[in-house]
């Protein structure tokens, strides 16, 4: 059992250094196993549970993987793949197992999902997926736990999305990519992680426009090959740090080329955090008194529900009455219940909460249900008075590397502990 101590008052100051992308780099290694010759280097690898969790997965189906924690890099020879088998003990436990099956179906003419896994967060379907799949000619065949998806050669076809789905894209681009003939995906994903994961296909050698318009064209080649990318900074990551800077009153350097955090820094700067750009450097703090905000989670480019849990503790600590709409998902409200037990005020009706700050916060014994809420948890143990502990720190870890030691080195109070239990 990993938990996290953090002990509240103070502020944090610095440079904080913004790790690569969990939501581009899992793809990428989607990606790197529809290579059937050479090695895919990876950098600026975030060295998160998740990413191990790929790794080990990877190495189930049969590719070399090598994975350098200093230096923050992957190389992933995919030349041999020898199992289609995503096991249930490793895809279970996260979401981008889900973003190994085309290139399974490429290479092996199948792909058997055992199980996929992901932060729990009500209903998380995956029919787009499979429907796109059927529309390219494979045969789906979803079992109670088990999905088979077959394919002796997939042939280019219209796809649409009924809603954005981050994921479903990024699978569907990559099935496209050596299908035979065109495929148009509609009412596609805009995320920056989508448009990462297009770069490095397109370096492998994929036919791909249109991407950040929402209609994709892809026309099929006959084969990628392995290639060099370096992975985009975590916007989310970016977003957590800046609000750490923001509710301790102190002042950080986010230092991650080319960060952009878009809405997430106007909903800020509504509230009274301060952002400065020079140059490379985005620079946060606070004003003397947060105010209060309005929140509606969307598809990029609006705000990140991945950002919702975040916000809603800095929400907390702002003089007056929050509003929160979280319209991606259906039970990601988890965060409420943790952060009342804190001295918070927040009140949960349906999608839709409602934070009353600002109450002082105490620290407490609470439970990250999810990924971002407890880093959610992490950050109201930054402003509160006295000790938080926060378990299971695994989630946190999924997808924050080295999370203690980079708050530490701002002046935070936090350690990470490892127990038996
Ligand atoms: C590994 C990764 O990149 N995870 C991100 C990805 O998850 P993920 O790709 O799973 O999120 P999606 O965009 O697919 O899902 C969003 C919503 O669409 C619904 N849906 C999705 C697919 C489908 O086939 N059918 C369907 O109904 C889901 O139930 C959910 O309510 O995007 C989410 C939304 O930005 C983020 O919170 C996650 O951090
Ligand atoms: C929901 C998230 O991740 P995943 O899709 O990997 O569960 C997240 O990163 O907040």
């Amino acid at each position: 059992m990993v938990r996290y101590r953090v002990r509240g008052g103070n502020a944090l100051r610095g440079t904080a250094f913004i790790q690569g992308a969990k939501n581009a780099v899992l793809p990428m290694i989607g990606a790197a196993l529809l290579a059937a010759k050479g090695r895919t280097v990876l950098r600026n690898v975030p060295i998160i549970e998740d990413v191990r969790r790929a790794v080990e997965l990877a190495e189930a189906v049969g590719a070399y993987v090598e994975l350098h924690e200093s230096e923050r890099t992957l190389v992933i020879d995919a030349s041999r793949l020898t199992s289609a088998v995503l096991p249930a003990e490793i895809a279970r436990r996260f979401r981008g197992s889900v973003l190994f099956t085309p290139a399974l179906l490429h290479r092996l003419g199948e792909a058997i999902v055992e199980g996929v896994g992901g932060c729990n967060l009500g209903s998380r379907n995956l029919d787009f997926h499979y429907l796109g799949y059927k529309r390219l000619g494979a045969i789906v065949d979803e079992g109670e736990t088990v999905i088979h998806v077959k394919a002796s050669g997939l042939t280019g076809a219209t796809l649409y999305l009924d809603t954005p789905s981050h994921t479903g894209t990024e699978n569907l681009i990559m099935a496209a990519a050596l299908a035979r003939g065109t495929t148009v995906i509609e009412n596609a994903a805009l995320e920056p992680e989508v448009l990462d994961v297009i770069d490095l296909l397109t370096k492998m050698g994929a036919r791909i426009s249109g991407g950040g318009t929402g209609f994709i064209t892809v026309e099929g080649v006959e084969e990628l090959h392995a290639v060099e990318h370096t992975v985009m900074p975590d916007r989310l990551d970016a977003g957590v740090f800046a609000m750490a800077g923001a509710i301790t009153g102190g002042e950080l350097n986010l230092v991650g080329t080319g960060l952009d955090l878009g809405v997430v820094r106007y909903k800020l700067e509504q509230m009274g955090v301060e952002f400065a750009r020079q140059g490379a450097v985005l620079s946060v703090r606070s004003g003397r008194t947060l105010r209060p905000i309005n929140i509606i989670t969307d598809t990029y480019p609006g705000f990140a529900t991945d950002l919702q849990s975040p916000i809603m503790t800095v929400a907390a600590l702002a003089e007056g009455t929050s509003y929160i709409h979280e319209r991606i998902f259906d039970g990601r409200f988890a965060l409420a219940g943790e952060l009342n037990k804190m001295g918070a005020n927040v009140e949960v009706d349906g999608n839709r909460a409602i934070v009353r700050g600002r109450t002082p916060l105490t620290g407490a014994q609470v439970t990250a249900h999810d990924l971002r809420s407890g880093i959610a948890l992490v950050l109201a143990g930054l402003a509160a008075e006295g000790e938080t502990v926060i378990e299971s720190g695994y989630l946190i870890d999924r997808g924050h590397a080295h999370l203690a030691a980079r708050m530490r080195a701002l002046g935070a109070d936090i350690t990470r502990e490892i127990s038996e239990r």
